[in-house]
């Protein structure tokens, strides 16, 4: 059966010259085309003349549709429109404009395509900016959500306060950003929440905030004081951070917030209790489980448990010294048990992504059915208002590449963070820079604490502007002063990298920033490749999403507000 053309009015003609042609045998596995031929068969052996069949039109265009992007000689669709790139690649025909929307069946042709051969050494795209404010701080369109209007709201919609909205002022912190206007009510409801949102949006003062106006409406006096709330962070650096802005915005109201982190023995984490038991906690699980099991504190009073940094903290380096902490508090399963003399913890879970088995654990300490999940539109998106670029490279030239970078970003002013995958590779590429003349600072998870103490501190003040470090420095580090993130290793996975990319942009700072990545192993291709898929489609990055669906209850924002 050979097909000759496409008649007018949506006919197909088939020229049947030989019956056996259509032989099923020589076509295995297409039943219903056999039937057909046979069917066939019999009428041409009646008629000897061709046969119309009649297929539809649209049927015609899609089987045309098929053949033209199956062709290897199809001219591709043009994905470049008039005005600003989304993609730009070293190939012009590989760019994406950010007017053009990918079909919902279009495979997107990647650049990133064919990075498993060396023959592309030397490729690059980026992935542009395509809007100067973070997502978090924009005024949504969609007027039946509720962060509509985020932008115009001041903290004085909460009724927290007074004090505490002014000390925001005087921080420049006027506007809340989405994930604190879906937070802090709840929060001040007292339910149990999880709050999954995009690195740097705010998610700190979006627990600080309801949790110190709480504690200030019942002052206590020094002989009675107790741990009211206790949050729990991966880093001894995150405790010093997150300490940092609890204090300034508690201490008008004589709230004695005092932080513990693990590394430098017990008698250090003694220390911190030995003039008084402080309101809020700041701790990392290994230090807290020490002071628990020494008695050098007691959570019988405790009112808020905060887990920071969800992703490390459920992981499973992590996890069984969680499970202790969780075995130590007694947390609420429905708001009646959160007030009264003889109260449990309300549970505040915070991550900007969430590893699988997040709800099998909460299940053990609270009814699932008592957690309220806030997940923001933006999760686990690449952020839009930061420039990310990748370049395909041999190892032996990414040193050459990072200086030229270092250099650059000298010129503009920049503060830069330079990522590696382990802790030897910062000291081999600390040294090589040492050598090149490059002032910088060294931070990973192997030196020991008195070393490592302060580093983040001096970096965060300006006096060196590069910070080689491991991932310990991509968890909720805020780092405002960074403008460009190097992965010089790529990261090992699409977790580290939204964590590290998360270095820049953030909420109150002056700009996106950017990211530049380093391609050199066969092994990181396929992760950029799903990078520029989800970038293209503009979609989440893949394997992430169904990571946060494990309480049972997840429940959307919008509808909790519309059931309200
Ligand atoms: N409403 C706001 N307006 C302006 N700046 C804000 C606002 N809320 C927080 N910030 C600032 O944004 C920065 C990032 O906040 P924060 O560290 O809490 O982000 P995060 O969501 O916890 O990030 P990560 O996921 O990396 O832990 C901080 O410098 C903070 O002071």
């Amino acid at each position: 059966m050979q097909a000759v053309k496409f008649g007018r009015c949506g006919f197909l003609i088939y020229k049947l010259s030989q019956a056996t042609r259509c032989s099923s045998r020589s076509q295995p596995g297409r039943g219903q085309t056999a039937s057909i031929s046979a069917g066939l068969r019999r009428m041409t052996t009646a008629s000897s003349q061709p046969v119309v069949i009649r297929i539809p039109r649209p049927m015609q265009e899609h089987i045309e549709n098929v053949k033209q992007m199956q062709s290897k000689k199809f001219d591709r669709l043009p994905t470049v429109k008039p005005g600003r790139l989304l993609i730009k690649s070293k190939n012009p025909q590989l760019n994406q404009s950010v007017g053009y929307t990918l079909g919902k069946f279009e495979q997107p042709v990647l650049t990133s395509k064919g990075w498993k051969s060396n023959k592309t050494l030397g490729d690059y795209f980026s992935i542009n900016s395509v809007q100067s404010a973070p997502p978090f701080m924009l005024k949504e369109k969609d007027k039946g959500n509720d962060t509509a209007s985020t932008t115009t709201k001041t903290f004085n919609c909460f009724h927290i306060c007074p004090e505490l909205v002014e000390t925001l002022h005087s921080q420049n912190i006027i506007h809340p950003t989405t994930v604190q206007m879906q937070t802090i009510p709840k929060i001040l409801k007292g339910r149990n929440i999880l709050c999954a949102a995009e690195t740097g949006s705010g998610k700190t003062l979006a627990y600080l905030l309801p949790i110190i106006h709480r504690l200030q409406e019942e002052p206590f006096t020094d002989s009675e004081r107790n741990i009211r709330a206790v949050i729990v962070v991966p880093s001894r650096e995150l405790a010093e951070q997150v300490t940092s802005v609890a204090r300034s915005i508690s201490q008008c109201f004589g709230i004695v917030v005092k932080v513990a982190g693990g590394g430098r023995g017990v008698g250090n984490i003694k220390a911190a209790f030995t003039h008084g038991q402080p309101d809020v906690l700041v701790t990392t699980p290994g230090a807290l489980l020490k002071a628990l099991q020494k008695r050098f504190i007691s959570l019988s009073q405790l009112n808020f448990l905060v887990i920071d940094e969800a992703d490390t903290m459920f992981d499973v380096s992590f996890a069984g010294l969680l499970e202790d902490i969780f075995s130590h508090t007694q947390v609420a399963s429905r708001l009646s048990e959160t007030v009264g003399l003889d109260h449990k913890a309300q549970l505040v879970v915070v991550g900007a992504t969430f590893p699988g088995g997040v709800g099998e654990v909460l299940s053990k300490v609270t009814d699932l059915a008592s957690m309220v999940t806030v997940k923001s539109r933006m999760l686990h998106h690449l952020m839009p208002h930061v420039k990310q670029m990748f370049l395909r490279i041999k190892g032996a030239d990414k040193i050459l590449e990072l200086h030229q970078a270092l250099k650059k970003a000298e010129l503009e002013d920049k503060g830069v963070l330079v990522f590696c995958n382990s802790a030897s590779t910062v000291n081999w590429l600390g040294y090589s820079l040492e050598e090149m003349g490059v002032r910088h600072l060294r931070l990973q998870g192997e030196m020991p604490a008195t070393m490592r103490e302060g580093i983040f501190r001096n970096f965060q003040r300006g006096s060196v502007d590069v910070l080689i470090c491991t991932d310990i420095a991509s968890r909720g580090l805020d780092t405002q002063r960074v403008g460009l993130i190097v992965n010089y290793d790529f990261p090992e996975t699409h977790t580290d990298y939204i964590h590290r990319a998360g270095r820049v942009g953030r909420a109150g700072g002056s700009g996106g920033g950017e990211v530049l990545s380093f391609v050199t192993h066969l092994w990181d291709v396929e992760r950029v490749q799903r990078i520029e898929t989800a970038a293209r489609r503009r979609t989440s990055l893949p394997g992430m999403e169904s990571e946060i669906q494990k309480p049972s209850n997840t429940t959307d924002v919008k509808e909790i507000e519309k059931n309200k």
